[in-house]
C-alpha cells in the first residue's frame, strides 16, 4: 500500500522527529537523498552543469546542500536565489565552500541557465498559490532554450513548485519535472492530477519520518497485493448464489451496447449470476448466454445482491422509476451514468445499505452544480465533497480515479491509463465493480478494486484497446494480480 499525508500531517511528524535529532540532521538527510537522485538521473557527476533554483525556504536550503554535494564531486553548480535576503544561510555557505556560485534571478545570464540537470526548490509543502511573477518569469526564461538546445531534466526537490502538495491543484505556473525526490511520505499532490503530471518519476526519501506518521493516512494507492487479499474467492462450499449475484439495470432500446458492456463488466467481477432488467435483454443474452434476463422493471427482476444502475438507461420516466425501484432494495446499489440525473441527496442518504455513485468530472459536475473545470482541477475536493453530500461512496473516474467513503482515506487508483478513455470503458467498470459489490466486498473496497482490476486490464489489451476488450483482458488482470501478489 502506498500512502500520502497532508502537509498538517508532515509538519507534525518532523517536529517530533526534529526533538530528538541534532540541528540541520533532518535537511541533512533530505539533500543526501536528494543528491543521489540526481547522480542516478545525470548517470555521472564529474563536469556536470547542475543548476539549482532557490526559494527563500528550507526547500531552497535542500537545494543548496544537494548542489554543495554534487560540487563536491566535480559537478558545476549554479545557484539561482529568488529571494537572494532570504536563502538559507547554511545551505549558501556550504555550496560556495564547495566551490559553486550563487547570485540572484535577475543577475542570472541565460548562458548559466543552460545546464544538464535543474534542482527545483523554490518552493515545497511551504508554498500556497501559483508561482509568484519572478519564479514564472525564470520557468519562462529556463523553457524559452536555444532552438536545437537540449532539455535538460529537471528534479522537483520534496514536490514541484507550484503544486498545491495536499491536493494536486495547480493554480498557476508550476514546474514540471522529470523526477521528484520528496521527503518522508509522499503528499496527495504528488499522486492526484494535475499535479501528479507535474511530479514525473516520483522517489520516496527515507528521512525516518515514518515512525512519527499517524497509521491513517490522508490518501492511499492500493498495490497488488492489497487487491490479492481482497479478491472474493469461491470456496468448495460455494454454489452461485452464494457468490453473490448482481443485477444490472442498464441500456435501453437505444443504447443497448451499455448494457451489453456492463453485463460484460459484472461477468468477470467474481459473483456468481448476472440477472440483467430491461429493454437490452436480446443483445445481452447474444454476447453473453449465461445471463439471467427479465425484459421488466428491477422490481421483477428476482433477488440480487447488488444493483448496477445507470449506463445507457435514458432519460425518461422510465429510467426513472428504474433508478427509485433500485435504490428502494435493502441492498448495496451502484449508480452510473444517466442514473446519477435521478438522484436525490436526502434519499440516498437515508438509504440503510451502501450506495456507490461512479461519475465521471461532467457527471459530478452536475451534482456539485460546479464546472466540470473545477471538478478536474480540484479532483480530490470534489470526491470528498459528493461523498461528503449523498453519504455514499463516490468514485470519480477520470486521468487519476479516486475514491472517498465517509472519513477513511481516499483511495487513488494507480492503474489507471489513457487508453480507457474509450467509449464504453466506464460501463464495464460499473459492472465489475456492482459484481464485486454483490460478492460482498464493501463500497470502498469494491470500487478501488474495480477500478485497479480496470486499469491494469486496459493495460493487458492489446493497444488501442476498445471497451469489449477491457471486459476480455479482466480475467488476465486478476490472475496477474494473485500470481504477483507480494512481489510488489
Ligand atoms: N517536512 C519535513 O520533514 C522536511 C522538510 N524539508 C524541506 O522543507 C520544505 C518546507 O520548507 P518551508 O517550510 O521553509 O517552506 P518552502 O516549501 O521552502 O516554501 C516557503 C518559501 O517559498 C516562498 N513561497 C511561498 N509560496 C510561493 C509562491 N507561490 N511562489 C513563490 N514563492 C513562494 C515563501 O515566501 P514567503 O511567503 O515567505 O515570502 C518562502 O520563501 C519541504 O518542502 C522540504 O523541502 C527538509 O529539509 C527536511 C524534512
Ligand atoms: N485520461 C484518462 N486516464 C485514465 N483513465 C481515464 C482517462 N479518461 C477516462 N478514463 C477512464 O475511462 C473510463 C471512462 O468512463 P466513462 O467516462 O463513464 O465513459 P463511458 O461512458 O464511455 O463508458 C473511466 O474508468 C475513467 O476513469
Ligand atoms: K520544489
Amino acid at each position: 500500500m502506498r500512502t500520502a499525508y497532508s502537509v498538517e500531517t508532515v509538519r507534525a511528524a518532523e517536529r517530533e522527529l526534529m526533538d530528538r535529532l541534532p540541528d540541520g540532521a533532518l535537511m541533512r538527510r533530505a539533500a543526501a537523498g536528494l543528491a543521489a537522485t540526481a547522480v542516478r538521473m545525470l548517470g555521472w557527476v564529474y563536469g556536470a552543469r547542475v543548476l539549482l533554483l532557490v526559494g527563500g525556504g528550507d526547500n531552497g536550503g535542500d537545494a543548496l546542500l544537494a548542489g554543495a554535494l554534487l560540487a563536491r564531486r566535480g559537478a558545476a553548480v549554479t545557484a539561482v536565489l529568488l529571494s537572494p535576503d532570504r536563502a538559507h544561510p547554511g545551505g549558501l555557505a556550504a555550496l560556495r565552500a564547495a566551490g559553486g556560485s550563487a547570485g540572484p534571478a535577475a543577475a542570472v545570464s541565460g548562458r548559466a541557465l543552460v545546464a544538464d540537470l535543474v534542482l527545483d526548490g523554490i518552493t515545497g509543502i511551504g508554498g500556497s498559490g501559483g508561482l509568484r511573477p519572478e519564479a514564472a518569469e525564470l520557468l519562462a526564461r529556463l523553457e524559452a532554450r536555444r532552438p536545437g538546445a537540449a532539455e535538460p531534466a529537471v528534479l522537483a526537490v520534496d514536490l514541484p513548485s507550484g503544486v498545491d502538495a495536499d491536493t494536486g491543484e495547480v493554480p498557476g505556473a508550476a514546474v514540471r519535472a522529470t523526477a521528484t525526490a520528496t521527503f518522508g511520505a509522499y503528499k496527495p499532490g504528488l499522486l492526484v492530477d494535475p499535479g501528479r503530471q507535474r511530479a514525473g518519476t516520483v522517489r520516496l526519501v527515507d528521512i525516518g519520518l515514518g515512525p512519527h506518521l499517524p497509521p491513517q493516512p490522508d490518501l492511499l494507492a492500493l498495490q497488488h497485493s492489497d487487491v490479492a487479499r481482497l479478491l472474493p474467492l469461491p470456496s468448495p462450499e460455494s454454489d452461485k448464489y452464494r457468490r453473490g449475484v448482481v443485477g444490472v439495470a442498464a441500456g435501453s432500446a437505444r443504447y443497448p451496447g451499455a448494457a451489453v458492456l456492463a453485463v460484460g463488466g459484472a461477468l468477470r467481477g467474481g459473483a456468481g449470476a448476472v440477472r440483467y432488467a430491461g429493454h437490452a435483454a436480446e443483445g445481452v443474452v447474444a454476447a453473453h448466454p449465461e445471463t439471467l434476463v427479465s425484459g421488466g422493471a428491477p422490481r421483477e427482476a428476482g433477488r440480487v445482491q447488488s444493483w448496477v444502475v445507470g449506463p445507457g438507461l435514458g432519460t425518461g420516466a422510465e429510467a426513472e422509476r428504474a433508478v427509485a425501484q433500485v435504490l428502494e432494495a435493502d441492498v448495496p446499489v451502484l449508480v452510473d451514468a444517466d442514473g446519477l440525473r435521478f438522484l436525490d441527496p436526502g434519499q440516498v442518504r437515508a438509504r440503510r445499505a451502501p450506495t456507490l455513485l461512479t461519475p465521471h468530472a461532467g457527471e459530478a459536475a452536475a451534482l456539485l452544480d460546479v464546472a466540470r473545470e473545477a471538478v478536474e482541477s480540484e479532483r480530490l475536493v470534489s470526491v470528498r465533497e459528493l461523498a461528503r453530500r449523498y453519504g455514499a461512496t463516490v468514485l470519480l473516474k477520470g486521468s487519476t480515479t479516486l475514491v472517498a467513503s465517509g472519513g477513511r482515506p481516499v483511495r487513488v487508483n494507480p492503474t489507471g491509463t489513457g487508453w480507457l478513455a474509450t467509449a464504453g470503458s466506464g460501463d464495464v467498470l460499473s459492472g465489475l465493480a456492482g459484481s464485486l459489490l454483490a460478492a460482498g466486498l464493501d463500497a470502498l473496497d469494491a470500487a478501488s478494486v474495480g477500478a485497479y482490476l480496470h486499469g491494469l486490464a486496459a493495460r493487458l489489451a492489446p493497444e488501442p484497446c476498445t471497451a469489449v476488450e477491457v471486459a476480455a483482458a479482466l480475467p488476465s488482470a486478476w490472475q496477474q494480480v494473485r500470481a504477483t501478489a507480494g512481489t510488489d
